[in-house]
């Protein structure tokens, strides 16, 4: 029987990686299950998996479930500071998976390291914000680690392992998001509908944006740098529509790898968790006629300004990559509310990359989480202040 914890289990892989438990849940046991404000969905999740503990960070929904099950033996939390009330290092469960999205889902993940085997990480904005505070965890108390998105598993599971000592370049595909043809005069009036029509994913609203503006692939090339300790110069992006090849990875003795495997996260998450065993899974034959029309190509950097901060990024850890994620969450929100305009996501956003004061941030390295919270409630603030 696997203990097991899942947080973000309301969300797109949360959900994801409950319905694969369904299938085997005499082999299960979730211990803790977290969310934000659907109180509704997780109370449910946790009365169908029997769970004794679940976390609503949203006070209002903590309050509701909390009288919801005052008489039942679910225990509420109203954030993850009790963790130590939950689980016990000396009796570590057995998986988690961080699905939040966003840079909130960086403290949860800091926290849990110590009390579980391994830890599934698809809350990419935590690596890419706190990955030397995470890998000095990992390796203090030897947890394992999986990446969950896409491209990085793929990679990882190229890499057998993560044995990155021989690697020369790797490639990241990105499908282009649904502007991938528009007409670039189109780009002032891409209502939110249809910046939320992603041509091949069905993920949570931030991402599914992030993929539309191409912050998601901006996020992928830090993450993968991060993860398997490269240059930014040994990284690239190429776009590839049908979302079906993941990675390429060039080794430095001539080989080459690629992994394609189907459109669909159930695969990596599937891979996460029943890592090292033979559970087989069900997935559709090779697709022939997609490998003969790969259709990858470089990336317009005209069609996707955004691109450009890269060019600005340090090759060393840094509290940069905080101001760009929290930026981020905050602007992606401000058009999810119709706040600003899609081109504004981008256009405010390489003007942050480029100012002076954000810019010294390159050379300072994330001491601990309290140093890139305030960081991050300052650049959200600042936002608020611009005149967007
Ligand atoms: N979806 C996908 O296919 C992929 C996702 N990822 C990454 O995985 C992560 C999750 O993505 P996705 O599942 O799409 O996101 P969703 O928006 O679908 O779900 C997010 C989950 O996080 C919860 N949550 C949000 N904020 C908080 C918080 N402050 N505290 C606790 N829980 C919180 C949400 O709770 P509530 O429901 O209450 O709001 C929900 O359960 C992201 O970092 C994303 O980049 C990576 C690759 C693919
Ligand atoms: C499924 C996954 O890993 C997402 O990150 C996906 O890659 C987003 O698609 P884009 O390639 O359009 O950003
Ligand atoms: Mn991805």
């Amino acid at each position: 029987m696997k203990k097991i914890a899942i947080f973000g289990s309301t969300g797109s892989v949360g959900s994801s990686l409950l319905r694969i438990i369904k299938d085997d849940r005499k082999n299960f046991k979730i211990e803790l299950l977290a969310a934000n404000k659907n109180y509704k969905k997780l109370i449910k999740q946790a009365k169908f998996f029997n769970v004794k503990n679940i976390i609503l960070t949203d006070y209002n929904s903590y309050l509701i479930a909390t009288k919801l099950l005052k008489n039942t033996k679910v225990k509420v939390f109203k954030n993850f500071d009790s963790l130590n009330k939950i689980f016990d290092i000396n009796k570590k469960i057995d998986y988690t998976m961080c699905a939040i999205s966003g840079f909130q889902g960086l403290r949860p993940t800091l926290d849990i390291i110590k009390f579980t085997k391994t830890i599934a990480i698809a809350n990419k904005e935590s690596i890419i914000c706190g990955w030397n505070l995470i890998k000095k965890d990992l390796n203090k108390y030897k947890t394992f680690f999986i990446p969950v998105d896409s491209e990085h598993f793929s990679i990882w599971s190229l890499l057998d392992n993560n044995k990155n000592d021989n690697l020369e370049k790797i490639y990241i595909t990105a499908s282009g998001g649904p502007f991938r043809k528009l007409s670039l005069k189109k780009f002032k009036n891409i209502s939110i509908k249809d910046a939320l029509k992603h041509p091949n994913w069905s993920m949570g609203k931030k991402i599914t944006i992030d993929s539309a503006t191409m912050m998601n692939k901006v996020f992928e090339i830090i993450e993968a740098k991060k993860i398997f300790n490269l240059d930014y110069s040994q990284l690239e992006i190429l776009t590839h529509p049908k979302s079906y090849l993941h990675a390429i990875v060039k080794f430095n003795n001539g080989l080459s790898k690629l992994l394609v495997h189907d459109t669909n996260m159930i695969i990596p998450i599937f891979n996460s968790i029943y890592f090292n065993t033979n559970k087989k899974l069900k997935s559709k034959n090779i697709d022939i006629e997609t490998l003969n029309n790969l259709n990858l190509k470089k990336i317009d950097n005209i069609r996707f300004p955004i691109i450009k901060i890269l060019n600005n990024l340090s090759n060393e850890d840094s509290l940069f990559e905080t101001i760009i994620v929290s930026a981020n969450d905050k602007l992606v929100k401000l058009f999810l509310n119709n706040k600003i305009k899609f081109t504004d996501i981008s256009n405010i956003l390489l003007k942050i990359s480029n100012t002076t004061e954000f810019k010294k941030f390159r050379s300072i390295k994330p001491r601990n989480i309290e140093e890139i919270n305030n960081l991050s409630n300052y650049v959200s603030l600042k936002i608020d202040t611009m005149s967007v």
